[in-house]
């Protein structure tokens, strides 16, 4: 017999729940004593350093990984006890271990619609004129429709994101992850991305998302809550508006940092004449 899943009824609106949960490679610990739940309307932005281990949380989200100890549902199925690839359609992931996947001979619009059909890049010749109405209008949402024939080696950075960001929606996920999506954008390019996760952000029908960023700058609004890491463990999480505090960001990043808030955006720096505090 292979699959046994374990639904939480009580917990139905819970998409993401990780309890006591450590990840350890060797003698190193990725992520330690995590406990977070993710709600269906929430929308999380995961903050930290290099090597804090938000990808390794992206990754037990995405039902990528399996912890060392502790427990990760995973919209109603418990990690270890369920089929993964039966759940893997039901999220989508944009991160950059993705995009070094695509093949650069692959036409843009195989990359999005060919999501549908659990593979990278082109697979039919022939695609269901469904499948292809519904890449066209994710592509002119994110704004590069009039890139659907361009081969994906050919874009800009920013437009592969784009590019993935909309792949990573075709399936019509429960929960969207995105691994630092603004990474390699210049200014113009980024605001433009934050812009647009903005709407999605906004959107009561949008599914739950996972941003993973090292940027305070990069929260786009409508994002309601944020967990900060550092060094595998939690600073802090909770509502943005608690959680994003010059304090917390300075605990998290080891610095004494000023926060500025216009808005609904974040803007920090190093306080002038402030040094580097040992973590
Ligand atoms: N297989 C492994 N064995 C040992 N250490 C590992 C392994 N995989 C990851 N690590 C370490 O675990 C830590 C967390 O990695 P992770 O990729 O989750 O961090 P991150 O916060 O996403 O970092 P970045 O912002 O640099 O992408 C890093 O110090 C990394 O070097």
């Amino acid at each position: 017999m292979g699959r046994v899943t374990e639904q939480i009824s009580e917990d139905s609106d819970l998409v993401v729940r990780m309890a006591g949960v450590t990840v350890r490679r060797g003698r190193t610990s990725l992520v330690r004593g995590i406990d977070w739940s993710v709600e269906l309307d929430e929308r999380w932005v995961v903050l930290g350093p290099n090597g804090a281990g938000k990808t390794t949380l992206l990754r037990l989200a995405g039902a990528e990984l399996h912890p060392t100890t502790g427990t990760v549902h995973v919209l109603g199925e418990k990690l270890g006890r369920t089929d993964v690839f039966e759940l893997r359609p039901r999220i989508g992931l944009c991160s950059a271990a993705l995009a070094a996947r695509v093949p650069p001979e692959e036409k843009v619009s195989d990359v999005v619609v060919s999501a549908g059909y659990g593979v990278i890049g082109r697979w039919r010749e022939q695609y269901d004129s469904m499948d292809i109405g519904r890449a066209e209008e994710l592509l002119a949402a994110l704004g590069i429709k009039h890139l659907a024939d361009r081969l994906f080696g050919t874009l800009s950075e920013g437009e592969r994101k784009r590019t993935l960001i909309a792949r990573a929606l075709m399936t019509d996920p429960e929960m969207l992850l995105l691994d630092e999506p603004a990474a390699g954008l210049d200014l113009g390019g980024r605001e433009d991305l934050v812009a647009r996760l903005s709407e999605f952000a906004l959107d009561p029908d949008a599914p739950a998302m996972v941003l993973v960023t090292h940027h305070v700058e990069e929260i786009p609004p409508g994002f309601t809550h944020a967990l900060l890491l550092r060094e595998g463990g939690v600073v802090a999480q909770g509502l943005i508006s608690d959680v994003i505090t010059a304090e917390n960001l300075s605990a998290t990043f080891g610095q004494d940092l000023e926060l500025d808030r216009f808005g609904d955006r974040f803007f920090a720096r190093r306080r002038t004449g402030a040094v580097a505090t040992e973590g």
